[in-house]
């Protein structure tokens, strides 16, 4: 994806009206200094809570201005990575993701989290409903093996409006969580 010249739909620009990013985060239950990864962070909306948490946040964006963007807000406090979600590296200690991603990279996004060797240890990602559902009912790509290692919920539902400009489809937060013991 160029960083230049991308078309404003293209990039997935549905960024979170500030109370719901709290509601989001607060949902999670962040505590502090754990690694939480808010992948495709835009301008913070979800960062700014989880830095207030007390996480040790990585912001993955990839579009350069909002990078910087983050960069000029949070400056040191955060570690910001302009990378592809879907190339994302993940870190090799245990980590949560909380994060509200372009729907369009969900899958990709999931299927990384995923692989085997993950230390992920919760995610809480703002999805399309309709995709939480299918995660939930064991019908996502995979679900054989990751339901194996990790339980799926639904959170949060979060209507149109919370999101500028609104779009076309229901949210919701879809929460994974790695089970203590794995179901075999
Ligand atoms: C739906 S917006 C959400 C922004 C922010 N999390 C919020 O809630 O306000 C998605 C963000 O992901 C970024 N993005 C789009 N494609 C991406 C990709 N392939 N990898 C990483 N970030 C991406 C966009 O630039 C945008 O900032």
């Amino acid at each position: 994806m160029p960083a230049s010249g991308q078309a404003r739909g293209a990039w997935g620009w549905h960024p979170l009206d500030s109370r719901w990013a709290q509601r989001v985060v607060d949902a999670a239950g962040v505590r502090p200094g754990e690694l939480v990864l808010d992948v495709g962070a835009g301008l913070g909306a979800l960062t700014g809570p989880l830095v207030k948490a007390g996480a040790d946040v990585i912001a993955v964006e990839l579009h350069s201005g909002r990078a910087d963007k983050l960069l000029q807000r949070f400056g040191p406090k955060i570690k910001v990575i302009r990378v592809d979600a879907a190339d994302l590296r993940l870190p090799t200690r245990p980590f949560r993701v909380v994060s509200s991603p372009p729907y369009g990279v969900s899958t990709a996004l999931l299927k990384r989290l995923l692989a085997p060797g993950s230390r992920l240890v919760s995610a809480d990602l703002v999805l399309q409903r309709q995709v939480v559902n299918r995660w939930v009912e064991g019908r996502a790509p995979g679900a054989a093996r990751w339901t194996r290692h990790y339980d799926a919920s639904i959170g949060i539902r979060l209507p149109r409006k919370a999101f500028t400009p609104p779009p076309h489809v229901d949210s919701a937060v879809l929460r994974l969580n790695r089970l203590s013991r794995t179901r075999r």
